[in-house]
C-alpha cells in the first residue's frame, strides 16, 4: 500500500486562515496589527526566495511586514544598529534574519542582538532553553510547524520511537526536544552516526533535515511508519528534492511529506503564528 501524502499546503493555509481571522478579531477589539520585520543580507536566490514567500504570507494575513535587503558587504555593526532599532520599534513583534549570513557577520551574535521576545525564529539561546526545559515561549519555527502537520493529520507521538536525522541548531536539536516534549523516545543522528539504517529500522517517525538529496534510502525505512522530509535541495535540472528517497520510502511508509508541499510552507505558518504570539505576550506582558 502507498502512503498518504502528507499535505503541508493545505495546512499551512488554514493555519493562515485561522491567523487572518484573529487578525481581524484583534482590529474589532481595537489592538494593531502585529508586524513582522524581514532581513536579508547579500544576493542568495534561494533566500530571495523565501523571503518573498515570507512577505506575501504576511500580506495574506493582513500583517504588516517590514521587509529589508542589504548589500551582500554589510557589517555586523550595520546590521547590529538596524537589529536595534527594530528591538526598539513598538510596530515591530517580530525581528527574522535570513540564515545564512555572509562570512564577515557572525550569525550567532547576531542571533543574540534580537531581543528574545521578538524572536520569532526561536533561535535565541533563551528560547531555546525555554523549549529545554519544557516552558516554551517562541519555539523554532520547523520544528513546530512539524507538529502541527503531526497533529493535523492525528499522528501520535506519545511513547513512540522517534529518529531525527541531523542534528543543526535550527532544524534537528529543536526537534528532539519538541518530540521529548510530546513523550517521544527520541534518537538523534548525525554525521558519525555508525548505522544510520539500524537506528531508522526502529523508528515509528522519522525526521530528516540534513540537506543532501536522497541522503535516507527508501528501503531503510520501517513499513508503516510516518516520514517527514524537511530537505529542500535544487538539482541541476532546476527540480526540488528532499532528503529521503521517496518513491521507494513512500511504498513503505504509512505517512510522508512530500518536497515540495510538505514542510516547507508549514515552516512559513509557524514564522506567523509565532509574530502574533509575540504581539500578545508584549501586550499581555507575559515577557519577563
Ligand atoms: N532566519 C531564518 N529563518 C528561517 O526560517 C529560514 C532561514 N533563516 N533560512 C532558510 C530556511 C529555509 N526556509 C524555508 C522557508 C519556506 C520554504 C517554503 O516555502 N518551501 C516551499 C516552496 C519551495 C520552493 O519553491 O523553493 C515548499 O517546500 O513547498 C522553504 C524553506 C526558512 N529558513
Ligand atoms: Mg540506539
Amino acid at each position: 500500500m502507498s502512503a498518504t501524502i502528507i499535505n503541508g499546503k493545505e495546512v499551512s493555509q488554514k493555519c493562515l486562515d485561522t491567523i487572518a481571522q484573529q487578525v481581524k478579531n484583534r482590529a474589532e477589539s481595537g489592538l494593531r496589527v502585529p508586524g513582522l520585520a524581514v532581513i536579508l543580507v547579500g544576493e542568495d536566490p534561494a533566500s530571495a526566495v523565501y523571503v518573498r514567500n515570507k512577505n506575501a504570507a504576511c500580506e495574506k494575513v493582513g500583517f504588516k511586514s517590514f521587509s529589508y535587503h542589504l548589500p551582500e558587504h554589510t557589517t555586523e555593526q550595520q546590521l547590529n544598529n538596524l537589529i536595534d532599532e527594530l528591538n526598539q520599534n513598538d510596530e515591530v513583534d517580530g525581528i527574522l534574519v535570513q540564515l545564512p549570513l555572509p562570512k564577515q557577520i557572525n550569525s550567532q551574535n547576531i542571533l543574540e542582538r534580537i531581543l528574545p521576545e521578538k524572536d520569532v525564529d526561536g533561535f535565541h539561546p533563551y528560547n531555546v532553553g525555554r523549549l529545554a526545559q519544557r516552558i516554551p515561549l517562541l519555539r523554532p519555527c520547523t520544528p513546530k510547524g512539524v507538529m502541527t502537520l503531526l497533529r493535523a493529520y492525528d499522528v501520535p507521538v506519545k511513547g513512540k520511537n522517534v529518529v531525527i536525522v541531523g542534528a543543526s541548531n535550527i532544524v534537528g536539536r529543536p526537534q528532539a526536544l519538541e518530540m521529548m516534549l510530546a513523550g517521544a523516545t527520541v534518537t538523534v543522528c548525525h554525521r558519525f552516526t555508525t548505522n544510520l539504517p539500524e537506528e531508522l529500522s526502529k523508528a515509528d517517525i522519522v525526521v530528516v533535515a540534513v540537506g543532501k538529496p536522497h541522503l535516507v534510502k527508501g528501503e531503510w525505512i520501517k513499513q508503516g511508519a510516518v516520514v517527514i522530509d524537511v530537505g529542500i535541495n535544487r538539482l541541476e535540472d532546476g527540480t526540488l528534492c528532499g532528503d529521503v528517497e521517496f518513491d521507494v520510502a513512500k511504498e513503505r511508509a504509512a505517512m510522508i511529506t512530500p518536497v515540495p508541499g510538505g514542510v516547507g510552507p508549514m515552516t512559513i505558518a509557524s514564522l506567523l503564528e509565532n509574530t502574533l504570539q509575540a504581539a500578545q505576550l508584549r501586550e499581555q506582558k507575559l515577557w519577563v
